[in-house]
C-alpha cells in the first residue's frame, strides 16, 4: 500500500474572469518511508496539491489516498496519518511550547505522549523553550514549534511545505537532521521546495510540477544522470552573442551555459572569445538538479534532457 497515491488529480477554479485548471490529471504513489520531493515554479500548483492531500481543498476530479484513506469518504482516518508542517506560522500566544504540544495531541486524542513530546523538543532544539509562551519566541523558533505540533501524533506521513523559506542555516540543519533521522524510522517524507539542491541531497525521487501537470517524475539519481553534461559558469559585463544568448542562464552578472561535452566547452570558448566577450572567475562544473529543473521547464526535449550547444 503507498503511503499517499494521487489518482488523476485535477483542480478547476472558477473566477470572475473564467475558469483555471490549477492541477491536471496528476497521478503518482509516494511509496511507506520514501522521501519524495515534489517542485515546481510558481504558480505550477503544489500548494493546490498539498491542500488536497490535507483535506483543506477538494479535487474537482480524481482521487486522493494516505494509507489506503481516502482524504474525502474517510477523512478523519487520512488526516491522521498526516503531519503537515504548514507554511505560514500559525501559533496561539497564550501557551507555552509544551502547553501548544499537549493541545495539539488532544486535537488527535493522543494521550500520555510526554516522552514523545520531549524527545520532539529535544531533537528540534527547543528542549530549553519547553516552558516558553509561545510569543516571547524568535521567528525560527516558532517554526521549530510548528514543525514539532505536526508530530505530535507521530503520523506515518510527513509533509512539508517549503519548510525552510526564509530559514537560517543553523535551523536547517536541525530541521533536516531530524527529519532525516524520521524517514530512517519509517516516516514518507513529501517535501516540497524551491531550495533544489535540498531536494538533491535529500529526496529519494522527485516528481516535477509545471501548470498543473506533471512533467517528470523519477528517482534522483536517474534526473541527475540525464544532466550529463558540463556546465560553463563566468562573470561578464558584456552582453552574449546571439548563437549563446538563448541558451545561457544569467543573474545579474553571473552566465551560466550548459554544454554537451569537452568539446562543447571549447565551442562556447571560442564563440564567446570571437564576440570579443570578456569572462571573469570562469569555472567547469557537473550539471545539477537546478540545471535539469530549468531544461524541463523551459519546456526542452524530454524530461531531463539538458539543452546542449551544438558543436
Ligand atoms: N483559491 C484560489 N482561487 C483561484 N485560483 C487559485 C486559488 N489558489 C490557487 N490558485 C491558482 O492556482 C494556480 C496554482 O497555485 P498554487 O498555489 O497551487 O501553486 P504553487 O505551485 O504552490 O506556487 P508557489 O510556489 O508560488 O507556492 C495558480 O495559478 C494560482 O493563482
Amino acid at each position: 500500500m503507498p503511503a499517499v497515491s494521487f489518482q488523476g488529480v485535477a483542480k478547476t477554479y472558477r473566477g470572475a474572469r473564467g475558469t483555471l485548471r490549477a492541477l491536471d490529471g496528476v497521478s503518482f504513489d509516494i511509496e511507506e518511508g520514501e522521501f519524495f520531493g515534489l517542485l515546481g515554479p510558481n504558480g505550477a500548483g503544489k500548494t493546490t496539491l498539498i491542500s488536497i492531500l490535507a483535506g483543506l481543498a477538494q479535487a474537482t476530479e480524481g482521487r486522493v489516498t494516505v494509507m489506503g484513506h481516502d482524504v474525502r469518504a474517510d477523512y478523519t482516518s487520512a488526516r491522521r496519518a498526516l503531519g503537515i508542517v504548514p507554511q505560514e506560522l500559525v501559533f496561539d500566544p497564550f501557551f507555552s511550547v509544551r502547553e501548544s504540544l499537549r493541545i495539539q495531541s488532544g486535537y488527535f486524542g493522543v494521550k500520555h505522549n510526554d516522552a514523545w513530546i520531549d524527545e520532539l523538543l529535544a531533537g528540534l532544539g527547543l528542549a530549553d523553550k519547553a516552558n516558553a509562551n509561545m510569543r516571547q519566541l524568535s521567528g525560527g523558533m516558532k517554526r521549530r514549534v510548528l514543525v514539532a505540533q505536526a508530530l505530535v501524533h507521530k503520523p506515518p506521513v510527513i509533509v512539508l511545505d517549503e519548510p525552510t523559506a526564509g530559514v537560517d542555516v543553523e535551523l536547517r540543519q536541525t530541521l533536516w537532521h531530524f527529519i532525516a533521522q524520521l524517514n530512517r524510522q519509517g516516516h514518507a517524507v513529501l517535501l516540497t521546495t524551491h531550495y533544489l539542491e535540498e531536494a538533491e541531497a535529500l529526496c529519494w525521487r522527485i516528481a516535477m510540477l509545471k501548470a498543473g501537470k506533471v512533467v517528470a517524475l523519477d528517482r534522483t539519481a536517474k534526473l541527475l544522470s540525464a544532466a550529463q553534461g558540463q556546465m560553463l559558469r563566468f562573470k561578464t559585463d558584456d552582453a552574449l552573442p546571439p548563437t549563446l544568448a538563448p541558451l545561457a542562464r544569467v543573474t545579474g552578472r553571473m552566465a551560466q551555459i550548459p554544454t554537451k561535452d569537452a568539446a562543447g566547452v571549447e565551442t562556447v570558448l571560442a564563440q564567446l572569445r570571437q564576440a570579443g566577450v570578456r569572462v571573469e572567475d570562469l569555472e567547469i562544473g557537473r550539471a545539477d538538479l537546478e540545471d535539469v529543473f530549468l531544461s524541463i521547464m523551459q519546456g526542452a526535449a524530454g524530461p531531463g534532457t539538458a539543452q546542449e550547444v551544438a558543436a
